[in-house]
């Protein structure tokens, strides 16, 4: 494994400024990471911001816009990838013919679909490259279990699911998190409280989960007492298969914007 000895970051917003927050916990050295930004940024302490497009080239840049911005910074990027250049894209949707087709002189380029909690090591990364050498798939695996896991995929027609379960997926979980202290200051909790009950319990739930021995449907089991209290809940979230029913749609619905914003893309290309 060849350790990165530069990365141009371009896009330095909540994606990418939690990756470089995991890399830093991680013991990469800030000197690692220059950032471009035209309006300036500020960026952690010992990593170099520039304003202008820098003119060396780099083992990585990592392209953290919004997808739509894409061929705002493609022309300027361009100049810093040279054939030793792996090109590595958070953006969501963009796949990698689209890519190729900005950065025709890469080496590789890489979908690398991380989440927020890559700011904690805590994220399982989704990648999938074409053209990288073996030395820079090696360097892109160990970035990614900096960031928590690397999870390569061979079909690009699986990305934008992995994306809608993995990079997506925090928000849905908040959104669970939040449903429930809702749910149970409607019934009578104090907000605060609710709030605080439900966030503690998804932690220790998941770490659980993460550490077991079980299945997470085995731990559910265990959790239900026959009879008891538990099992009644969990009778609403089954019936018709509710819960799996509303998180496929959930699902459905992030995967396929994936596949319309991959077509924007594929058309301005
Ligand atoms: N948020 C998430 O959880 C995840 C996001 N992603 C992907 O990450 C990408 C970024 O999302 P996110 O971090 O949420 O968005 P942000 O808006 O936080 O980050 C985008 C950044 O790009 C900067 N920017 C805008 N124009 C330029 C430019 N011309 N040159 C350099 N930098 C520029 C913005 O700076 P300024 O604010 O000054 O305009 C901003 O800091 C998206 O493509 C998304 O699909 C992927 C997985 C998870
Ligand atoms: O909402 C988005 O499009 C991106 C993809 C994963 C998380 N945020």
């Amino acid at each position: 494994m060849t350790d990165i000895r530069n990365m141009l970051i371009v896009g330095f917003g909540t994606m990418t400024g939690a990756m470089v927050e995991g890399w830093l916990k991680a013991g990469i050295a800030p000197e690692v990471f220059t950032v471009y930004h035209p309006r300036g940024k500020d960026v952690p302490e010992g990593v170099r911001l520039v304003t202008d497009w820098p003119t060396e080239r780099f083992d990585a840049v990592l392209l953290g816009v919004k997808p739509y911005m894409l061929d705002d910074v493609a022309p300027g990027l361009a100049r810093a990838v040279s054939d030793k250049t792996v090109v590595l894209s958070v953006l969501a949707g963009i796949e990698l013919a689209s890519l190729r087709a900005r950065f025709p002189q890469a080496e590789g380029v890489v979908r690398f679909m991380p989440n927020l909690a890559c700011a904690l090591g805590k994220a399982p990364n989704g990648l999938i490259g074409e053209g990288l050498s073996d030395t820079q798939r090696g360097m892109v695996t160990d970035l990614a279990e900096k960031l928590g896991s690397a999870e390569w995929l061979e079909d690009e027609s699986r990305f934008d699911l992995v994306t809608a379960l993995a990079g997506s997926g925090p928000g849905f979980v908040y959104r669970f998190i939040d449903a429930l202290a809702v749910a149970g200051t409607r019934l009578g909790l104090d907000e605060g409280q609710a709030g605080r009950l439900a966030i503690q319990m998804v932690e220790g739930a998941a770490a659980l989960a993460a550490q077991s021995e079980h299945s997470p449907g085995e731990l559910a089991r265990r959790v239900a007492s026959p009879g008891g209290m538990t099992q009644k809940g969990l009778d609403v979230l089954d019936e018709n298969d509710a819960l799996v029913d509303l998180l496929t749609q959930t699902l459905r619905a992030a995967r396929d914007r994936g596949a319309e914003m991959a077509a924007e893309a594929r058309e301005k290309g």
